[in-house]
């Protein structure tokens, strides 16, 4: 147990205690986004968010943005540590006591995103969407089961709130919107129903009072409560069954193809002012540069060069050729911008469902929103493909041609639909084909360095895409 004067007189917790648990409990966190590297850790801002009372006993809810450093490195994050300070006799509380923090004299401090004393004051002082209907207390937190999955934030599945839903406590702060609650929220404000619903959402203000000259000040998001998917299993856990099995993955594929389609219609029209014309050049020398960066990190992209700048110099010609004929690229509009099966999940009762819409995490912010062609999308569902059929243990490369092939088809199938597209014709099958490898291209690339740096073992799949891409093996791309 922490000893000393952890108290105040006035019952709360002193900041400096709270603050020195954190540095021994935050690192060990999966969520933590600096994991064995040294850092310093310091308190930004303190919110007292509420005081509640649970089983008859005083709970303070806080809530900590915590600033860490790297020593020795560039790591730089905000973090979000929601917290509640249980007052008992910490000698009452059983060793290993999920979500406890540390013992202090006189409380046990608990991560908040595990403590209903949290939930309910989070659901208390939230935003609430338009026509969403609001519970009131009591609430009901029973079955409440936060997730135990690797992710980078923590969720919570309060089954009994809203008919069902799920509470993502987010735990890197940045500055603004974050993509992944306004772009859900435009979709559902314009009717479609692919995305989980966004019932409420909080922000938080941080005031750097590290810097007492500025004292600067910004605001994010700091969780959401969205629509809880019902028996909803990962697009790709599934995906790597049906492969481990040699089973046919077509017919999801085509319902996940038409789904995303739509979602493209969907987001033409919940961000309307970002469908503009393609610039194909751009879209090149954008690639290029891409290129050049995976390059920089990957001794394998950098022996693969020679071969990657003949097909982009093959891009630019096709690409000159189709202007020049009349054909130029469909707009651009918002896209999703990090679409695999990972991001879909499958519910029996409601079919697929996307997630997460903040882009690739590799990538700088501000290319990760920017406006793209909906191919993209579709060529990182492609890549998954290949990933389930390598990871699942397929046995035959009909299974990854056959999803691929039943992907695209639900995908053109419903841009055929009168009214669909909200935009002239979609380009050719050629032309298509053409796009699809060039963003398969791209995508792998990424995923090249991604491996690398996070799954080296798994570094195969995307180098035997990039080799198929560029012609270096015999096996043609299934469009
Ligand atoms: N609305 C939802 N309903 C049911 N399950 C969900 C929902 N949103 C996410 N999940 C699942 O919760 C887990 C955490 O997902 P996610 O929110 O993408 O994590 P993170 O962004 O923290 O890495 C994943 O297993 C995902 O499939
Ligand atoms: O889900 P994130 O936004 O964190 O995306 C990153 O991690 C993904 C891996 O979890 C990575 O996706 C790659 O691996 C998937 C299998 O795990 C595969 O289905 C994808 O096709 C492949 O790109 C994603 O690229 C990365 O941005």
């Amino acid at each position: 147990m922490a000893q000393g004067h952890e108290i105040s007189a006035n019952g709360g917790a002193h900041r400096g205690a709270v603050l020195d648990a954190l540095r021994g409990w935050l690192p060990e966190r999966r969520w933590f986004p600096a994991k064995g590297v040294d850092v310093e850790l310091t308190g930004l801002t303190r919110v007292d968010l509420a005081t509640e009372t649970v089983h008859g006993r005083r709970c303070d809810v806080i809530v900590e943005v915590v600033h860490v450093r790297g020593s020795d490195s560039d790591v730089d994050v905000v973090l979000h540590v929601p917290l509640v300070v249980e007052h008992r006799d910490p000698v009452d509380v059983p060793p290993g006591t999920e979500g406890v923090v540390a013992l202090l004299d006189g409380a046990a401090l608990y991560d908040g995103a595990q403590h209903q004393a949290f939930w309910g004051a989070w659901l208390d002082t939230a935003t609430w969407a338009d026509g969403t209907d609001v519970p009131t207390r009591p609430y009901d937190f029973t079955d409440a089961q936060v997730l135990k999955v690797e992710q980078s934030n923590t969720s919570v599945i309060l089954p009994r709130v809203c008919g069902g839903s799920m509470l993502k406590v987010l735990r890197s702060l940045a500055p603004g919107q974050n993509p992944d609650i306004v772009v859900p929220l435009a979709l559902t404000q314009v009717g479609w129903r692919g995305v989980p619903a966004p019932y409420a959402w909080h922000e938080v203000e941080v005031v750097d009072t590290q810097d007492p000259e500025t004292r600067s000040t910004w605001t994010a998001h700091s969780g959401v409560l969205a629509e809880l998917v019902p028996q909803a299993s990962d697009g790709f856990r599934l995906a790597c069954d049906r492969a481990g099995g040699d089973e046919s993955f077509n017919s999801p594929a085509r319902e996940l193809g038409t789904q995303v389609a739509q979602m493209h219609s969907a987001l033409r029209r919940a961000f309307p002012d970002q469908v503009e014309p393609a610039d194909a050049t751009w879209l090149l020398s954008a690639m290029q540069r891409r290129v050049r960066s995976a390059a920089a990190s990957s001794s394998a992209v950098r022996e693969r060069l020679d071969d990657i700048e003949d097909f982009l110099q093959r891009m630019r010609t096709i690409a000159d050729e189709a202007l020049a004929q009349g054909r130029p690229l469909p707009p651009v509009q918002r896209i999703h911008g990090d679409l695999h099966l990972g991001q879909a999940l499958y519910s029996p009762q409601k079919g697929w469902r996307i997630l997460d819409f903040e882009g690739e995490p590799l990538r700088p912010l501000k290319e990760r929103t920017r406006p793209d062609l909906g191919e993209r999308d579709v060529a990182g569902m492609l890549r998954s493909f290949d990933y389930a059929a390598a990871i699942g243990g397929s046995g035959s490369t009909e299974w990854a041609r056959g999803a691929r092939r039943a992907f695209l088809d639900g995908y053109t199938g419903y841009l055929s639909v009168p009214g669909a597209l909200g935009f002239g014709q979609p380009p050719s099958l050629a032309d298509r084909v053409v796009i699809l490898d060039a963003f398969e291209l791209d995508k792998a690339l990424y995923e090249v360095v991604y491996e690398e740096r996070n799954r080296p073992d798994w570094l195969r799949i995307p180098l035997a895409a990039v080799d198929r891409i560029l012609g270096r093996d015999d096996t043609p791309t299934a469009h």
